[in-house]
Parts: structure tokens; sequence; C-alpha cells
């Protein structure tokens, strides 16, 4: 298998466990892998919980336990919160006996002997199970939990009290932060119907085709690389679903040779707004002018253009004719097409409204246009991926940025789809590049997915896709990648950045635009000279 240098397989759990066997050839191999994963999860854990608040120094942590190797992983994860936090208080809910446990699990339980308290689950209800995490917190609840019971081998059923204890855990209000070991336990190629309740999943080492199954039904997927794919066997991997890693960012991290200017970046075309929604436009350029494109021209309606440009001076405006709607008037389209040799890419979409002209417009983009172009929102029409269908291929491509809502609609799909199938055959009919949004966003060019687990909930506000869309056409528009690369890149920037604000300031009481100023710390703190996981971002 090719494998990109910025994204890593995504298998099924039947294929890494019999890709980890290769690796894994003896216990001292084994172990290394546990101690990099129990590091990295305490690493994720503590950077996450402060989307929350700082992590308090006496937090409660409470762990599941089972007896294998996610079990270990989580038993080293603890050591490792306790090694930050002295102060922290560990409790361990064993579902097995010290006797039963793998001998790596047992030697994790050994290592932590003396700094935390155990305890055995052997109530037989969920009200019980209630009362026994009411006791071990002291009605405090937990700032963190850890789920280390059940990983990729897991067969359902869920047998008892299993089953009793992750009901028990889930239906617990007063934990602040559930985390999972690799998967939650329930989830596999299999699942049962009741499953650990993660907010996040901590992927170790292979990032697992469950994790992305749905939308977001193990919670935000954060994947730990372990360095498993810089091995001659990964060759022998073949599939078409992939998770991004930062490294893809890497080619952005460079000085740039003193005799460039302005127009070896670009130039960006964006057309969209409306009278009623000249923000979606005005984010999107703020967007695109911070992506490093040399120069940006929006087209906006005239009864606002003085008031955006006011607003972002960088780019320049271009008052475009409206309908009585308030909309873009397509009649008006040579204003576009007499400057479109000066471009490199062109934006169609943000706050363009929803009527029959703005339909003629996006159509007439798509036909016209010889240029990469990117539709967003409104722009999104069957039509417009009707024509890209027909496309001539010395035309650059079209991109498309739909949330599932209008995926169903350019698909003609009647119900949410999440099927990885479903998504390549319609961008493979189609001829598009695909980016579906959502918690874990997926970009498809027909052959292949690319998964970005970058972002979160701090991006469920108006104008998030704006932004979105804004650095996807500024990095396209730089014409130093192809455009799949591009719209990649777009993504995990923005996800990173969300993820910095949500830490810095919470998801709750943010703009959507506050998301801009943390996408310079985002570049600025790649290890371009790290070669292993992940180049230390996050
Ligand atoms: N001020 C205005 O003019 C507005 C116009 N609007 C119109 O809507 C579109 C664009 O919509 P937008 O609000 O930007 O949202 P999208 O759904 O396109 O993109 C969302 C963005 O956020 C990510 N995301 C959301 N939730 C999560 C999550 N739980 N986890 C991870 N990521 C998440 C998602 O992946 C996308 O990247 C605009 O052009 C106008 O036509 C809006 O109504 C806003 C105000």
């Amino acid at each position: 298998m090719n494998i990109p240098s910025f994204a890593h397989p995504v298998l099924s759990c039947a294929d890494a466990k019999q890709y980890e066997s290769k690796l894994m050839t003896d216990d001292a191999a084994e172990w290394a892998a546990m101690q990099k994963a129990g590091a990295g999860i305490s690493r994720c854990i503590m950077r996450d919980y402060q989307e929350l608040r700082p992590l308090p120094d006496h937090m409660r942590i409470l762990a599941l336990v089972g007896k294998g190797h996610n079990g270990g992983d989580a038993l080293l994860a603890c050591g490792e919160l306790l090694a930050h936090f002295p102060r922290a208080r560990v409790d361990l809910i064993l579902t097995a006996s010290p006797d039963d446990l793998k001998p790596l699990c047992a030697r994790a339980l050994k290592g932590l002997e003396g700094r935390v308290k155990r305890h055995r689950f052997e109530v037989e209800s969920v009200e019980q199970g209630h009362d026994l995490l009411d006791s071990i917190s002291e009605g405090r609840g937990f700032h963190i939990c850890l789920d280390g019971l059940l990983g990729m081998d897991f067969r359902p059923p869920l047998r008892s009290p299993l089953d009793v204890l992750i009901q028990a855990v889930n239906d617990y209000d007063a934990i602040d932060l559930r985390a999972a070991v690799d998967l939650p336990s329930g989830a596999g190629d299999e699942a049962s119907e009741l499953k650990f309740e993660a907010d996040f999943s901590y992927a170790t080492g292979i990032a697992k085709k469950p994790l992305f199954e749905g939308i977001a039904n193990c919670g935000r997927v954060r994947y730990l690389d372990l360095g498993f794919y810089n091995h001659p066997e990964a060759e022998a991997l073949d599939g078409a679903e992939y998770v991004l890693t930062p490294r893809i960012l890497k080619p952005l991290n460079k000085l740039r040779p003193a005799s460039v200017d302005k127009r070896k970046f670009g130039h960006l075309f964006i057309v969209g707004g409306s009278a009623y929604m000249p923000g979606a436009l005005l984010m999107s350029v703020q967007a695109a002018v911070r992506s490093g494109v040399g120069l940006v021209t929006a087209f906006a309606p005239e009864s606002v253009a003085a008031a955006l440009s006011a607003q972002v001076p960088e780019a320049m405006w271009v008052p475009w004719p409206e309908t009585s709607n308030g909309t873009l008037n397509p009649r008006a389209i040579p204003l576009l097409m007499d400057r479109i040799s000066m471009a490199s890419a062109v934006l169609v979409g943000p706050g363009l409204g929803h009527d029959r002209n703005t339909e003629l417009l996006a159509q007439d983009m798509a036909t016209k246009v010889e240029l990469p172009v990117v539709f967003d929102a409104d722009g999104l029409r069957s039509r417009v991926v009707e024509i890209a269908q027909k496309r001539k291929s010395s035309y650059g491509k079209i991109v498309v940025t739909p949330h599932m809502g209008e995926f169903m609609r350019i698909a003609k799909i009647t119900e949410p789809d999440y099927d990885p199938e479903t998504l390549l055959s319609f961008s493979r009919i189609y001829n598009v590049i695909t980016l579906l949004k959502g918690a874990n966003t997926r970009i498809c060019d027909g052959e292949t997915i690319l998964y970005n687990t970058t972002g979160g909930p701090v991006l469920s506000r108006g104008g998030s896709g704006d932004l979105l869309s804004g650095l996807i056409a500024g990095m396209i528009a730089q014409n130093n990648s192809d455009e799949m690369t591009a719209v990649a890149r777009g993504a995990m920037l923005h996800g990173l950045a969300a993820q910095r604000l949500a830490r810095a300031r919470g998801q709750i009481m943010v703009n959507t635009t506050q998301l801009l100023d943390y996408l310079p710390d985002v570049l600025r703190s790649l290890d371009v000279n790290s070669r292993t996981r992940g180049l230390g971002l996050s």
C-alpha cells in the first residue's frame, strides 16, 4: 500500500489485531508500546480536560480495568497522571482478580502498588453500582473516568458484571470527562448495543474502523501515533480509509524564499453573501486572508460591499448587482469572468442565499470556471455536481463541502448515511472531492477517505463552516499541492485551531471568529524535526 506521509490506515479490529501480531513479536515490544500508549493517553487527557477548566491538583480519577492490554494501558496512563499530579487520587475498579490479569496488565498494576485504591465490582444492579461510585468518590464524583475494560478483541454479548458496570458509569452524572482506551468497551467489528459512552476515544497505534461509524458513536477520536506504521509490514496493508496526522501541515512551516512576491501564493476569488447574510461571506474572506494566499478578491452584494470592505481591507471587494431578494444577480457574472485570468481558485457559496438566481449563478460557475472551484453552503446544488460529472479532465477539480443535510440533498438520499462506500461512490460518480462535515470530517476523492479527527463541539456554532471553506479555498488557490491535500490541510488547520480556542476559552462563551486568532499558533507549534508521533503538535 502506498501510504501517504501524512495519513495512516484505518483498519478493522480483525486486521488491526493481525497487523499488531506482526509488530509485537515479544513481551518487550508489547510493553514498550503499552508505555507509549499510557504516556500518550495521559498527555491527551491533561490537554483535553482544559476545555472545561484547568485540571485540579487533587483530581479524582476512576479507572475501569479489565484483564487485558487495554486495562494495562489505562493503568500506565494513571501512573503518568500521578507523576504529573502527585496529589491526585486514583481508584481502580477491577473486574477480574489480580491473578487473572494478563502478565503485562499485572505488571502495570504492580507498578502502581501503594499509590492507588483497588475495588472489586461485585454488585448486581445499576443502583448498587451508583452506590459504589458514590462511596468510592465520597459523593464528590470524578474528574476523569478511564475505560480500560475491553478492547478490539471484544465480541458481543457484553457479559455480567461488565454490562452493569458500564450502564452504571454511563448513567452516573458526576464525571467530567469520560475517556476510552483505544475503543469504548462494547465497540468492535461487532458491537454490543450497550457501550461505554466516551467523550474521547484515544486510539492507540491504529485507528480502528468502529471509531468512525455513524456520527461520533465513540465520542471524539484522538489518534495516538505510536510509530506502528514505520514498519516494512505496513506496505502490505490495503484499504481506502485513512486518518490524517498533523504531518500534513509540515510543508507550510518553511521559510519563504526571499525573492517571492504575493503572486507566487495565488489569488482566490470568493463569490457569496446576500443582503441578509453578509456575515457568512465576511467570515470566509477573513479565513481566506489568513490561509497564506497572496490575494483575495471578494464579490459581494453591492448594498453591503463597502461595509464589508472596511472589515477586511486586505481583500479587494467588487460590488455585485443584486436581485430584489438581495441575492447576487446571475446576469452580472461577466464581472467575475472578465477577471478570471487573474485567479487561481474560486469559492462559491458562503451566505449566498437559496433562490432561483443563486442556483443559476452556482450552475454557471460550475460550467464556465476552468479553475478549481469550491462549492459551499447555498452553492451546493444537485445541478452543480451533475455538471461536475461531465467536467473536462483538464479543468480544476470541483470540491463540495456539505454537512450531512446538504449531502443528502446533492447525493439524492433520504436518510443520513455515513457508510464509507456511499461517500466513495458519490465522489467517484460525480468526479468531485467531497468534504463531508461533522465530527470526524471525511474528505474523499472517490478512491480514498481521509478522516480529520481534529476540532470538536466548539465548532457547533454559526460561521464555523464559513471559516472552513475560506481556509480550504485559500489552500487550494496557493497551488502548492493537489486539491485533496489542500482540502485536508485546511480541515486540519481549522480543527487544531478550534481545539486551541476551546482549551483557552472553553467551548461555550466564544465567538466563531476567535478561532482565527489560534491559527498562527497551530503552525508555529509544529516540531518540524520530529519524525514520529504526530510532530508533537496539538
Ligand atoms: N452570519 C451569517 O451570515 C450566517 C450564515 N449562515 C449560513 O449557513 C452557512 C454556513 O453554515 P455554518 O454555520 O458555517 O455551518 P456548517 O454546518 O456549514 O459548518 C459547521 C462546521 O463546524 C464543524 N462542527 C460542527 N459541529 C461539530 C462537532 N460536534 N464536532 C466537530 N466539528 C463540528 C463542522 O465539521 C463544520 O466544519 C453560511 O454560508 C450561511 O449560508 C449560518 O447560519 C451562520 C450565520
